[in-house]
């Protein structure tokens, strides 16, 4: 669908209402997106261009019928879960796959869940399509993640139905790629044991996805290249303490240094997992405890390595009126990413943590396979 096609389409829905609304009362683009990403969540379809369109993982019983009872649906995987799978990913990135007849809600669950790959490993033959437009199927995996659920979806062409969430292919795949607009909404002193002149400012994007937070320290002239932490959300070790990764005592390293220093900024970025949320995460830890490790378990759950979206944090320090950066990481993508946003990194500060039996793996997978420098 085309962009002037959803003004025909609000104006259409407004004539069936018999009144002419203002058309700054509709919902724009990146509104109808975050209503969808809502949708899907709640296991309620979507239409995508010409596609009834529903994530797998919240995908009911009545409603795979349903969908069945409208034609041919198929599976859209992404390339990394269908190579996975030994499906043939035809379509540069992601695969359809006829949805057989004899298959039921528990055997699609297994195709997009990879939890139980090794205890059932045989799902084929499954056949893949390799014609036609695929920018729907496309939009619809990238809405998947960023809603933050399996990327796997069930599409079957369908005419537009009533009081579904109706987003058109391209503006929808462009929308979800686009950088978001972040506000300030609310600042406040916040006093902490590393620092007790401490700033917690909240930042939200425009497009409806999650807050992030700026922990500001002391008052860092704004024209230095101050101490910059970016920080991913990590519920588990930030909050719980888990000896699995070094996120908890990376974090508190940080802010302690930055109080040390008397100045400095932690932007805590709310990517948790490296972008595919926390309940993915617990998936791929389910799977490490099966053997794979960090980045493996991703590829089997469909995802890429990381899913994060680095333009935040440059973002955020461009509106907190920063131009410059000395960046405590090990990761030489934040890096790249933040010198290619107009952030200047004047110097990479290390901030290694201590090891033990359970996150000393992790870390090696980190340098061997993420090019961190540990
Ligand atoms: N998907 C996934 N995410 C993980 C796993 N372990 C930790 N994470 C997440 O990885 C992220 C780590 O973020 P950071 O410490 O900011 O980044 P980094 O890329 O490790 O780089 P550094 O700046 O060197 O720490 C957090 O979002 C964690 O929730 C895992 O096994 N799988
Ligand atoms: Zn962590």
């Amino acid at each position: 669908m085309e962009l002037s096609e959803i003004g025909t389409m609000f104006q259409n829905v407004s004539k069936i209402r018999g009144r002419d609304p203002d058309m700054s009362l509709l919902p724009t683009l990146a509104e109808m997106v975050s209503r969808a990403r809502a949708d899907l969540r709640m296991g309620l379809p979507v239409m995508i261009g010409g596609y009834l369109t529903a994530a797998v993982e919240t995908l009911t019983a009545d409603r795979l019928a349903a969908m069945r009872a409208l034609g041919q649906p198929v599976i859209v995987l992404t390339e990394r879960r269908a190579s996975t799978l030994k499906a043939r990913a035809y379509d540069g990135g992601l695969a359809r796959v006829d949805l057989p007849g004899d298959a039921d809600l528990t055997w699609l669950r297994d195709l997009a869940d990879p939890a139980n790959d090794l205890r059932h490993p045989m799902k084929g033959p499954l056949f893949t399509q390799r014609q036609g437009d695929t920018t729907a199927h496309r939009a619809s995996l990238a809405l998947a993640k960023s809603a933050q659920l399996l990327p796997a979806t069930l599409m079957v062409p369908a005419p537009p139905l009533p009081d579904l969430t109706q987003l058109p292919d391209q503006p929808l795949l462009a929308q979800l790629t686009q950088e978001a607009a972040m506000a300030p909404v609310a600042a406040a002193r916040l006093p902490l044991l590393s620092a007790e002149r401490s700033r917690l400012h909240i930042f939200r994007p425009d497009d409806g996805g999650a807050e992030h937070y700026a922990i500001e320290i002391g008052d860092p002239p704004r024209d230095s290249d101050v101490l910059t932490r970016l920080h991913s959300a990590c519920f588990t070790g930030d909050v719980l303490g888990s000896l699995k990764c070094d996120c908890g005592p990376q974090l508190h390293a940080a802010l302690n240094a930055m109080g040390q220093a008397g100045a400095g900024v932690l932007l805590y970025l709310n990517q948790e997992g490296r972008g595919i949320g926390l309940a993915n995460k617990m998936r791929a830890y389910d799977l490490q405890n099966q053997g794979f490790d960090t980045v493996e378990a991703n590829h089997r759950l469909g995802f890429e390595d990381d899913e994060r979206d680095f333009r935040i944090g440059a973002a955020l320090l461009k509106r907190l009126g920063f131009s410059s950066a000395r960046l405590m990481t090990n990761n030489p993508r934040k890096v790249a990413m933040l010198e290619g946003h107009d952030i200047r990194v004047t110097q990479r500060v290390p901030l290694i943590t201590p090891r033990n039996r359970f996150n000393t793996d992790y870390l090696d997978t980190k340098a061997e396979k993420s090019g961190h420098l540990l």
